[in-house]
């Protein structure tokens, strides 16, 4: 598991660490940990695989701003100074770190003041590496001139961003951009994984984020966000024993569909049948369970009018995918969710829960699965506001709204009160593709079936899907394909052999 903290406790947990060492500690190995990436970056190392040029000539630029952030850029400027490098410091700030500078200029680096705009403009186009050191966990808001053009410049650069901390211009708890933010290709972070370093848009700016540890460990409270790795996942798959038969694994009642709509359902059921469930009970209108059965024959299909009795036992529902928004669709969601049984809605499902909220206090588990704008639906909000604050959106939904939120997107996001956010880490923006959703939804119906409770089911789910949706857009990690919904179908069991292999 990746974690990753807020300011407010990073901040305490450095003082409470700090003030059991000699001063400068804490920064002099923040600044060794991000010179020692710098030179692996530099000798062509991972996490750039480029034949490298070396340290020993290679020419670094550091934009220093006036804080701390600033002294760790200095301090590991001098580092690579010594192994050979040329170092420039365009000083940003309205005073720079004191100590940071000495040791830079001790180490022959030079130094030019940002006003010096020719000079720093030329060293900014023709470096080979960059150093954003303006600004880290104490920047506030879309970055100020000097700093705005400064990162403009360095955008426009063919050198290597690495970023100091985090990318100026990122809010570290958030990861909200306000304005012109750095665009690293790697950060290199301190102590913590910050929130805005995992969250869009700020993990897009972070690009590759290395951890180097400064000892904060034992200092750290719980985690406000976390990323789990794949072996995080890969404990909570549900695997068949040889105690287990179709009813034991989970049967997924899907609720899906309607005369118009019909893709949306046979993509749910697919995704469950995919998923692990032991069986799938399909409940629909005339039209769509025709199709499900010619596509679907191992699911089990009802053609329903307004009621869902004599269905059948399931151990978890999904509801919502083409099931339209009228009075019908009304109906059988209240009767879903009038069960104790886990139950998750998406898309129809979701747009009439905008207008019965009341539809959602239950005791058993509910898992949401909006995009920004049902989400935004769901909120009395737009989705440029939910997009702009993703985190935040996802926790006030998971609490006003009693549910696990799952917001899907470009990172998607999982949130259940009380609870540290969840980030899926797999993904790919070929995944944005219509019927997506409704593959993910049936997947994740699947594990809450097979009893993986509600926030580890969304979090596996979108895992997989994820997963299954980059295994086949890119299969040889040489170049992406579009892809459709079914293709990550296709490519689910792909995605579980290689999670649990
Ligand atoms: N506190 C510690 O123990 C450690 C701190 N470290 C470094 O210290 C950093 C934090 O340092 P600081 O607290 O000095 O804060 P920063 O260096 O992040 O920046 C603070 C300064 O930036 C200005 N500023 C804020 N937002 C701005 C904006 N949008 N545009 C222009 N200027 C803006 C503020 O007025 C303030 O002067 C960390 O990110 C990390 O890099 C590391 O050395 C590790 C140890
Ligand atoms: N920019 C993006 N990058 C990566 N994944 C994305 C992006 N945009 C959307 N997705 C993913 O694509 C899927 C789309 O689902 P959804 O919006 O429900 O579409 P549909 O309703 O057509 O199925 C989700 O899993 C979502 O997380
Ligand atoms: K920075």
């Amino acid at each position: 598991m990746r974690y990753a903290h807020e300011v407010d406790k990073v901040r305490t947990a450095e003082r409470a660490l700090m003030a059991r060492l000699p001063d400068g500690t804490l920064m002099s190995r923040a600044a060794a940990g991000l010179a020692s990436v710098c030179a692996r970056i530099l000798r062509g190392g991972r996490p750039h695989a480029e034949p490298g040029l070396g340290v020993y000539g290679a020419r670094v630029v550091l934009l220093v701003g006036g804080g701390d952030n600033g002294g760790d850029a200095l301090y590991a400027g001098a580092g690579l100074a010594r192994r050979g490098a040329g170092v420039t410091a365009v000083l940003a700030g309205t005073k720079s770190h004191e100590g940071g500078l000495a040791d830079l200029r001790a180490a022959g680096g030079r130094v030019l003041p940002v006003a010096e705009e020719e000079r720093v403009a030329t060293a900014i186009d023709r470096a080979d590496l960059i150093i954003d050191g303006m600004l880290g966990i104490g920047g506030r808001g879309g970055l100020r001139e000097p700093y705005a053009g400064l990162a403009r410049r360095a955008a426009d650069s063919p050198a290597i961003v690495v970023a100091c901390d985090l990318p100026s211009g990122v809010d570290a708890s958030s990861g909200q951009v306000a304005g012109a933010a750095v665009r690293a290709d790697v950060t290199v972070t301190f102590g913590t994984y910050k929130p805005g370093l995992l969250v869009d848009p700020g993990a897009e700016h972070a690009g590759v984020v290395e951890l180097v540890d400064i000892g904060l460990g034992p200092y750290l409270p719980d985690p406000d966000v976390c990323a789990p790795l794949a072996e995080d996942v890969a404990v909570r798959l549900p695997r068949p024993t040889s105690e287990s038969n179709k009813y034991r694994r989970g049967v997924v009642g899907v609720l899906a569909g309607s005369e118009t709509f019909t893709g949306a359902a046979v993509l749910a059921v697919g995704g469950a049948v995919r998923g692990g469930a032991g069986m799938v009970r399909f409940a629909s209108s005339e039209h769509p369970v025709e199709l499900v059965r010619q596509r679907w024959p191992e699911s089990v299909t009802t053609v329903i009018g307004d009621s869902l009795d004599g269905i059948g036992r399931v151990q978890a529902w999904v509801a919502g995918p083409g099931l339209g928004t009228d009075e019908r669709a009304e109906a059988l969601l209240a009767q879903v969710l009038a069960t104790d049984l886990p139950v998750l809605v998406d898309a129809d499902g979701l747009t009439v829960l905008a207008r019965r909220r009341d539809l959602l206090w239950r005791d058993a588990p509910t898992v949401l699965t909006p995009h920004a704008g049902e989400l935004a639906r769901l909120l009395g909000t737009d989705a440029g506001e939910i997009e702009a604050r993703r985190l935040e959106h996802v926790r006030r939904a998971a609490e006003e709204l009693t549910a696990t939120v799952l917001l899907k997107g470009s990172t998607t996001l999982i949130a259940e009160a009380d609870r540290p956010v969840r980030v899926n880490p797999t993904g790919t923006p070929w995944l944005a593709t219509a019927g997506s959703g409704d593959v993910l939804s049936g997947l994740t119906g699947a594990l809450l079936a097979g009893g993986v409770p509600a926030i580890d089911a969304a979090a596996t789910g979108a895992y997989l899907h994820g997963l299954a949706a980059r295994l086949s857009a890119d299969p040889y990690g040489d170049g992406a394909a579009p892809i459709s919904a079914y293709d990550v179908l296709d490519a689910l069991p792909e995605a579980f052999r290689t999670l649990a292999g």
